[in-house]
């Protein structure tokens, strides 16, 4: 047999039925499930008088419209409060298990199912939710599905695809202190851009990306669909089997030493064939921030904001000026002069415990900027919080001037109460920098954990790089 990508060999495994010229039967492992993508798809199988086909394939917890303060006095925003009550009683009447808004489990899916051993090497994992591609951290297919597909797969664990076409991103080198997955996926955007991964799966390889942590790469394969890819993948090695080991939903026993041996396979095999490949340089990665309303609109923080007037193609220079406006951002101003109102460090791009203990290792002893409004910390699930609460992580940011949430989205989109103002300005820790995401006429830009932090404390960014806290590698 030919040499086979990772990509081939999850693929091969779950055909269930090949089409020539036309999208394939694929089976689905798991299926993550929350409130937003899931009622119509829950009604649908009501109508057709259908139930889920294998009610164990499912992980549900409500995330996006959760508030992150009292949750005890409900949810006051009556589209948000008939989501989460339709996961409820959804739940209840197919008998789906549920992480409901008081279990300690309860959190943003894409950190949940992971930190629950729901996420395995060698499966199939779907979701309505674009970031889903953050499983193939695990050597997981993982991709986002709309909600019509959300039914398909409740109905019959099958969903129809297209096999995507493969792109290798080759990191090699060691990164400079700071300097985090999160600069490692911006630059990548940033040099591809967010069609760049259309069509493809993105494998992250070479030494930079095995010295990473499983959360490190997970922040990764978060936000390759904002590079156009459907799903990111990183192949097995010690560190994804060592995360897996004991986690509630992991196998055991015999189970676990077989799964092991099969787990040992999922690696692209020397000399397989990729359609694209892509090189990066590690050590010449700098803290990224974006400056515009797409994440590709984005440089490094000793950089400047670009002048639209450099730029000979009309249609990039309009699309420039129209995310200068609406950034309200001057040509050449340096990217440390830039002043912010917010900082948010959570979503699932970087709200895992490491994500926070960079942060408040970053905050530790001082302040928030004084100009700052509001600083806010939200870790991606219940055990995330708990977790850094048993390292005094909570006390780090609340004597700094954070307010410590519970987890949730939150601010990643605020669907629920926390949001931008109008014009405010948010150094933010999430993976979408469009018009209004973090609320109407709000100002977001992208950067790492420790870019926020620092950002908070300054009031402005500041290049992290030139600070001393641990790396990803540190930690791992
Ligand atoms: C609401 C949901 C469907 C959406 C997504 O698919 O990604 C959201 O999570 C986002 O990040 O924009
Ligand atoms: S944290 Fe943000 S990006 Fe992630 S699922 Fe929620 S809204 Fe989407």
């Amino acid at each position: 047999m030919s040499a086979q990508t990772l990509l081939d060999k999850l693929w091969t495994r779950h055909v269930v039925r090949e089409e020539v010229d036309g999208p394939s039967l694929l089976y689905i492992d798991r299926h993550l499930v929350n409130e937003v993508t899931s009622p119509q798809a829950f009604e649908g199988l009501r109508l057709q008088g259908r139930k889920p086909w294998r009610v164990a394939s499912i992980l549900a917890t409500a995330d996006h419209n959760v508030p992150t303060t009292d949750r005890r006095s409900g949810i006051a925003d009556p589209v948000a409060k008939a989501q989460v009550d339709a996961l409820d009683h959804n739940c209840d009447d197919f008998n789906i298990p549920q992480f409901g808004l008081f279990d300690p489990r309860q959190g943003i899916l894409h950190v949940v199912a992971p930190e629950q051993g729901g996420t395995l090497p060698g499966t199939t994992v779907v979701c309505g939710d674009s970031h889903t591609s953050t499983h193939g951290a695990f050597a997981a297919l993982a991709f986002g599905i709309g909600t019509s597909d959300v039914e398909q797969v409740l109905a019959t664990q099958c969903l129809l695809m297209k096999k995507p076409a493969s792109m290798l991103v080759r990191v090699e080198g060691k990164l400079a202190l700071g300097i985090s997955s999160k600069d490692i996926v911006l630059a990548l955007i940033g040099q591809i851009g967010t069609s760049g991964g259309t069509g493809y799966a993105i494998e992250f390889s070479g030494s930079t990306i095995r010295s990473l942590s499983m959360e490190a790469r997970m922040t990764l394969c978060n936000m390759v669909i904002e590079a156009g890819a459907r799903c990111g993948m990183v192949a097995v090695d010690d560190k994804t089997i060592t995360y897996i080991q004991g986690r509630p939903m992991a196998p055991q026993g015999a189970d676990w030493d077989a799964a092991v041996g099969y787990w040992r396979t999922l690696v692209s095999d020397t000399n397989a064939h990729f359609d694209r490949v892509v090189e990066l340089n590690a050590s010449a990665i700098r803290p990224m921030v974006t400056w515009g309303t797409s994440p590709d609109m984005v440089v490094t923080v000793d950089g400047q904001v670009p002048d639209p007037a450099q730029v000979s193609d009309p249609v990039k220079r309009q699309d420039m000026q129209t995310a200068l406006t609406y950034m309200g951002l001057t040509p050449n101003t340096r990217m440390t002069n830039i002043v912010l109102d917010k900082v948010f460090i959570g979503s699932c791009t970087n709200a895992r415990i490491e994500d926070l203990r960079i942060a408040a290792n970053v905050v530790k002893g001082q302040r928030v900027a004084t100009t700052i409004k509001q600083a806010l910390v939200v870790p991606g699930s219940g055990l995330v919080k708990a977790q850094a609460e048993a390292e005094g992580l909570d006390k780090l940011f609340t004597s700094a001037g954070f307010e410590w949430r519970e987890a949730g989205c939150s601010m990643c989109l605020g669907m629920n109460e926390d949001r931008l103002c109008a014009g405010e300005r948010c150094a933010s820790t999430s993976n979408r920098n469009f018009q209004g995401r973090q609320g109407p006429g709000g100002r977001t830009h992208l950067v790492s954990p420790a870019m926020a932090a620092a950002a908070a404390i300054a009031g402005h960014f500041v290049d992290v790089s030139t600070m001393t806290h641990p790396t990803q590698e540190d930690q791992a």
